[in-house]
């Protein structure tokens, strides 16, 4: 047994107008959280939405240091007082101190060993911001803060070992997608596309595909930022004076990259074949691909953090907040991820 096995799985419930925590007590009342999993929020709120939504399951208050009782139909919460009533659907600013509550206490928890993982249920970035906190951008770069780290990698995947349990499973298989910038406007891409920035996103990529994926070389290919990964330089310049030097200084390090290619036709069969990851340059390049070969059935990771963190392939859906329909198949994905990633990191630690 791996020294992760009795500690919980935390998850953080979210923005509470949003979807995530019908999402959580869904899989609860389906019996498909896996076993220690604790939720992090509003205990009233938790209660009072799984009444509304007809959801069976009893929220037990817990806290952390606490053994985690395995009852059926049961599900340990650690409490975090909303500082607003919620409506589903609405967002109000008043409550995004709570939110970043629960995450600060999933943080903490499993930096002092107290948890096995973190799984994130989405947040709204717009309303952190409204809510006071001005440079929010996300849970990746928050989390980069909390755990003082200098860069980390948002990485989202849909890969065989994820979606094998989905019946009816209809995309494709094994795609990762990591991503060179996370929440920057279009406008400020280009000038994020350092040598330095293409390196180290892709040395902390490697490093983490071998150390969290198991893969002992990583093969990588790197999308160009222009159409045509520039056209020679008559496109854009970047491939040529950034990416190119960028990925010829990494194969001499001796790593398996390749690129910078087309991004349009990088994500087709025979180019991704035999290509464990792809770096895209930017969000909506890479993660529309990743959607379309697998909404639902895929997980964010944040590599190149001292913890385990995961989370599910979508935001808070509030056109869906409050009415049962949302489809928890991502944080199902999302926790099996975690707890696979958390066994393995405390296997290796043996
Ligand atoms: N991990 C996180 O915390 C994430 C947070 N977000 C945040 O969520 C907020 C809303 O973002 P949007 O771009 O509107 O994306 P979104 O994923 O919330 O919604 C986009 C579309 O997908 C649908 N959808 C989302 N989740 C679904 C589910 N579980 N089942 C069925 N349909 C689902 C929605 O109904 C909507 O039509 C933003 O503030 C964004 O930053 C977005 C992605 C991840
Ligand atoms: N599209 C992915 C996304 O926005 C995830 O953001 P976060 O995990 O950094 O909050």
């Amino acid at each position: 047994m791996s020294a992760s096995a009795g500690l919980p799985l935390l998850i953080t419930t979210g923005e509470p107008a949003g979807v995530g925590p019908e999402l959580v007590l869904m899989l609860a009342a389906q019996g498909r959280l896996p076993e220690q999993t604790v939720a992090i929020g509003d205990l009233t709120m938790l209660r009072e939405r799984a009444a509304a939504l007809g959801l069976d399951v009893t929220l037990v208050q817990a806290s952390p240091g606490q053994p985690v009782m395995a009852t059926a139909g049961a599900l340990p919460v650690w409490p975090v007082a909303l500082r607003a009533p919620v409506t589903p659907g609405v967002l109000d600013p008043a409550n995004a101190s709570y939110v970043l509550a629960t995450l600060e206490l999933a943080v903490s928890a499993c930096q002092a060993g107290e948890a096995a993982a973190m799984v994130t249920a989405p947040l709204h970035k717009g309303v952190i911001i409204e809510g006071g906190y001005s440079g929010f951008t996300g849970h990746t770069e928050w989390l980069r803060d909390a755990c003082e780290v200098d860069d980390v990698v948002m990485m989202l995947a849909t890969d065989a070992a994820l979606h094998a349990s989905a019946p009816g499973w209809q995309g494709s298989a094994d795609l990762r997608v990591a991503l060179v910038t996370t929440h920057l406007p279009l406008r400020e891409v280009a000038d994020a596309i350092t040598f330095e920035r293409v390196t180290h996103i892709s040395r902390l990529l490697a490093a983490d595909l071998t150390r969290q994926f198991g893969i002992a070389a990583p093969r990588i290919a790197v999308c160009g930022l222009n159409p045509h990964a520039g056209e020679e330089g008559h496109l854009g310049r970047e491939e040529l004076d950034i990416i190119t030097p960028a990925l010829d200084a990494l194969r001499a390090e001796g790593m398996d990259i390749q690129g910078p290619l087309p991004a349009d036709t990088l994500f087709t069969p025979r180019h991704l074949a035999g290509v464990d990851a792809v770096l895209a340059m930017y969000h909506d390049q890479g993660l529309a691909v990743l959607k379309y070969a697998g909404f639902g059935q895929a997980a964010n990771i944040t590599l190149g953090l001292p913890l385990v963190r995961t989370s599910v392939d979508h935001g808070t859906a509030l056109d869906l907040a409050g009415k049962g329909v949302a489809d928890p198949g991502s944080l199902g994905v999302a926790l099996a991820l975690a707890r696979r990633l958390a066994n393995q990191r405390s296997n290796a630690a043996c």
